[in-house]
């Protein structure tokens, strides 16, 4: 059933309020990660339920608890649960996003400050953190609810909304809630919901929309060594004492190759290597190194083989080191030996890989080469969080409507992906509803989700906020 043509034009004709409302979302600094920022990630949610009653949702604010986070003890940012519709004839479709964001500052390399929502009109580029992830989404949805409450347009499905605000560090505490509604059963917030729509990653390129089937799960480390009481001077130290640094280094050096091959004994091996019929999928996607080269803004594909980069990205794991806590790293040449250092990595899992079965390897991998190193310090290792890898059936009738929907808006098939970040809730959903879920991009490939100058394109906005409405008629129509 094609939405209907006023629904269009309203969410054409209102795209500046729309950016507006964007604007106000990206002001908020809702860093999960960043203990300073916890307000602001609860000032996000309550401004979240605020606009969802607004456009007549029901909503439920759900207090998740507490937990440590750097060694503070901190309350967890709410879920906030909506619904809209309970009519029995119509499907029930649950919607997910997060409102928190990644960490960002102008020094990070920004030309823009990150939470003051940039309109580039020349190249259509709304620029600011959580533009794409996961703000511009979440307020896709409530375009589209605006649009049908102002035109008084009857909603083709009923809703069901679950947004988090942990989503970036973790998804603590949502698990155990979502089991607990799943296991109310009908009685439950999620009772009754027949599919599962996420719009939180991103198209492959630049011009091809996608559906997204699958995600990598993630296995986080952090792996301290200490040694001193205190920093000291590498004058009167360097040469006569063990140093964490120098040991991290090592360590740290021994857990990827150059190539992206993961040097930890047994995580690559769990992975079957791509047949020949498989490698001719990735063959086929609108896909070209140009793509990974631009939207990482240098020459630096790990290889010229299209479908090698794009196996890399989504069918086979990864290991990237990410930082070391407690290093100097500000301008000068200070001539400290850091007491304690900690080196954060992460691994990107893919099907059989769970983060239970491979963070043994990483540790017992981990204590055998600081053992070789014959240190005095003193080695502590730590999992951060974690989440399974998810893939789903994409003949399913969810993606179905959604391939309609991108047809309808986009006047062109959809290619169906992988994603190679992690939504850890999704194969919660899966597990704990028994439904389908669907991931339905709305942002470009380029968009530099995590990383500076975040953008989503004005297009993709309003286009994705009609792609949107419009699976919900596609879906309404099957029922
Ligand atoms: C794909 C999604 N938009 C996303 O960015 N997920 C994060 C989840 C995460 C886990 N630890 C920190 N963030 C990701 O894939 O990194
Ligand atoms: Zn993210
Ligand atoms: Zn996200």
């Amino acid at each position: 059933m094609p939405a209907p043509a006023t629904f269009l034009s309203y969410i054409d004709d209102h795209a500046e309020g729309f950016i507006q409302r964007l604007a106000e979302a990206v002001a908020i600094p809702s860093i999960s990660g960043n203990a300073a920022h916890r307000q602001d990630v609860f000032r996000m949610g309550a401004w979240l339920q605020g606009q969802l009653n607004i456009l007549g949702v029901q909503t439920k604010s759900v207090d998740l608890g507490r937990h440590v986070m750097d060694g503070q003890e901190l309350p967890l940012p709410p879920a906030i649960f909506g619904r809209i519709g309970d009519d029995p004839k119509k499907k029930t479709v649950l919607i997910y996003g997060h409102y928190d964001v990644q960490p960002a500052e102008k020094s990070d390399g920004w030309d823009t400050e990150p939470f003051k929502l940039v309109v580039d009109s020349t190249s259509g580029r709304l620029i600011g953190r959580g533009s794409t992830d996961d703000k511009g989404p979440i307020l896709g949805w409530l375009n589209v609810l605006e649009a049908h409450k102002s035109l008084g347009l009857e909603l083709p499905v009923n809703l069901r909304f679950c947004f988090e605000g942990m989503e970036e560090s973790g998804s603590e505490g949502l698990d155990e809630l979502i089991a607990s509604e799943a296991a109310k059963g009908k009685d439950g917030w999620f009772g009754g919901v027949d599919c599962v729509c996420i719009s939180d990653n991103y198209w492959l390129n630049t011009r091809t929309p996608c559906l997204t089937y699958g995600l990598r799960g993630l296995a986080y480390f952090k792996v301290t060594v200490s040694g001193p009481a205190r920093d000291l001077h590498s004058g009167a130290f360097g040469r006569s004492v063990h140093e964490p640094m120098t040991d991290l280094a090592l360590l740290m050096s021994k857990l990827v190759a150059p190539d992206g091959t993961i040097l930890v004994p047994g995580v690559d091996e769990m992975v079957a290597t791509a047949s020949a019929e498989e490698r001719a999928i990735y063959e086929a996607l609108d896909y070209d190194i140009k793509d990974v080269e631009e939207s990482a803004g240098a020459p630096i594909a790990i290889s010229s083989d299209k479908a090698t980069v794009l196996m890399g990205r989504m069918r086979y794991p990864s290991l990237s080191l990410h930082g070391i806590e407690g290093a100097f790293y500000g301008a000068g040449a200070k001539t400290v030996i850091p007491a304690s250092v900690s080196g954060k990595f992460s691994i990107r899992l893919v099907p059989p890989q769970t983060p239970d079965k491979v963070e043994p390897l990483v540790i017992e991998y981990l204590k055998a080469e600081f053992a070789k190193l014959n240190s005095k310090n003193k080695l502590k290792i730590e999992n951060l969080h974690g989440g399974k890898p998810w893939v789903a059936d994409h003949r399913h009738w969810n993606y179905e409507a959604a391939k309609r929907a991108t047809e309808a808006v986009y006047k062109r098939s959809p290619d169906l992906t992988r994603e190679g970040g992690s939504i850890p809730v999704t194969l919660t959903f899966a597990e704990s509803l028994n439904v389908n879920v669907l991931l339905l991009p709305m942002g470009r490939g380029d968009d530099g989700a995590h990383s500076t100058n975040e953008k989503l394109d004005r297009s993709n906005f309003i286009e994705g906020s009609k792609l949107l409405g419009t699976y919900l008629y596609e879906v309404g129509a099957d029922a």
